[in-house]
């Protein structure tokens, strides 16, 4: 039998979503302070800093949820802005997000199978919900009768596979997680970093994960940001940022690192 050897990688891809020399600034706080970024198609980046450093903030922009001061958020090579509709919804069904806790981002109201279809009657995604939600659950581990359910009668860990079968259930090609596993239970955090990187490679999504915790980066993504009081202070290949990292500010958060269970 022949196995078919994969392409080697292109040295780069391109990108899906780009942020250029994005300044955003709340008061005197100069929250993105010039900060550029390329989220490659198929590709994994992480965007690490402390508290306060600007993650959150660029993940806003780069799913076109709050407007640059100025600079621009680029998405397939088209400039993002508030007029351009069409781009605009081509981006919400194909750039999906992932939340920190998935206590305030379910709504208790609703039964889980309303939750994940919600993007696909948002977005007016046309054929079978209820078989789409059936899938999806499927593929975060979860059974097809917790679509009858509601989202308080499921662990933490269950309700962020909950979101994340809502996020997958449009076809997005990029998950945009913020803070995905710092919400949950220490003892569960490695299953969903495993069942994210799962999905990533199943899918061949293009993944964008925001953590204060390099660890989950150094299981999940190809290349790292570095930010500092809004600016970029370091990116390169994960490994190589983790093994050798080259600024004091790395340094510093390197030796903050907490261990995830079976890294
Ligand atoms: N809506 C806002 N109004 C005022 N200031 C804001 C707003 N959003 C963010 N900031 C400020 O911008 C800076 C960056 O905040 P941001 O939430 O992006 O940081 P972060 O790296 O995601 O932090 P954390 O890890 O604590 O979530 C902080 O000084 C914050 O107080």
């Amino acid at each position: 039998m022949t196995v078919p050897t994969p392409a080697p990688a292109p040295a780069s891809a391109a990108p899906v979503l780009e942020a250029v020399d994005v300044v955003r600034t709340f008061g005197a706080t100069r929250a993105l302070d010039g900060v550029s970024v390329r989220v490659e198609a198929g590709r994994s980046i992480g965007i690490v800093g402390e508290s306060g450093s600007g993650k959150s903030t660029l993940l806003r922009q780069l799913l076109a949820l709050d407007t640059p001061t100025s600079g621009e958020v680029r998405y397939r090579g088209e400039p993002v802005t508030r007029r351009d509709r069409g781009l605009l919804r081509r981006l919400r069904a194909d750039v999906q997000p992932v939340f920190q806790d998935p206590r305030s981002s379910l709504d208790p109201r609703m039964r889980v199978g309303a939750v994940v279809a919600e993007p696909l009657r948002s977005l007016k995604v046309p054929g079978d919900h209820r078989a789409r939600v059936a899938e999806v659950l499927a593929s975060v581990g979860l059974d097809p009768d917790t679509a009858a359910r509601y989202p308080a009668q499921f662990s933490g860990g269950q309700r962020q596979r909950i979101a994340i079968a809502r996020a997958l259930a449009p076809r997005p090609s990029v998950l945009v997680a913020d803070e995905p596993v710092s919400a949950l239970d220490v003892s569960v955090r490695g299953q969903v970093v495993d069942l994210l990187q799962r999905l990533a490679a199943e899918h061949g999504l293009t993944l964008v994960l925001v953590s204060h915790d390099i660890a989950i980066v150094g299981r999940l993504c190809e290349r790292t940001v570095v930010l500092h009081h809004g600016r970029v202070v370091e990116e390169g290949p994960t490994g190589a940022l983790l093994a050798d990292p080259q600024e004091a500010y790395t340094r510093r958060l390197l030796a903050a690192v907490p261990q995830l269970p079976g890294a």
